[in-house]
């Protein structure tokens, strides 16, 4: 019988050199790929403003409603920040959970990168990497209708 491994995907977790471990492609990857979906663990706001905010959780959750704040398990909480980012997330509160999906086609090898938004906590070591490009104007108007 054939067993296939929960991993068992177009994608694996690399060390970088600059930025800690992050998600690279193995293979092609289309526009508009689902990479993966991370069900989330909630922390409730008081929980993370008495402790959470305090911890290494801080380099990592996303922000929630109602004060939440929200760590996305699996490939989730593994990919790094670029300026110019291949990969876009979408939050599903009511299944508690995040969805990413490629910006662009992908070639094998490259860096799988979300962005983060303007400030940032750490010094960007992204600027020297090959992925980034100006947006086309397909991915423009793509996360232009994510936004509405
Ligand atoms: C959500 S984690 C990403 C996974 C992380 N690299 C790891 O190994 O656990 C966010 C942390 O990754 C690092 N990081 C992400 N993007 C980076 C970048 N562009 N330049 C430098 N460090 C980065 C920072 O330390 C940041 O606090």
């Amino acid at each position: 019988m054939k067993t296939v491994s929960l991993f068992d995907r177009p994608v694996e977790i690399r060390d970088t050199e600059a930025k800690g471990r992050g998600v690279f492609a193995l293979e092609p990857l289309p526009a508009h790929t689902c990479i993966e979906v991370s069900p989330v663990l909630l922390f409730e706001k008081d929980q993370y403003a008495n402790h959470g905010q305090y911890t290494i959780l801080n380099e990592y959750t996303y922000v929630w409603s109602n004060g939440r704040q929200g760590l996305a398990l699996g490939l989730g909480s593994m990919f790094n920040h670029d300026r110019c980012p291949n990969v876009y997330w979408k939050k599903d509160e009511p299944n508690r959970c995040i969805s990413y999906f490629t910006l662009r086609e992908v070639s094998p090898c490259e860096e799988l990168c979300i962005s983060y938004g303007e400030h940032l906590w750490f010094d960007d070591g992204s600027t020297s990497d090959h992925n980034h490009h100006d947006p086309s104007e397909e991915e423009s108007s793509f996360l232009q209708n994510l936004l509405l």
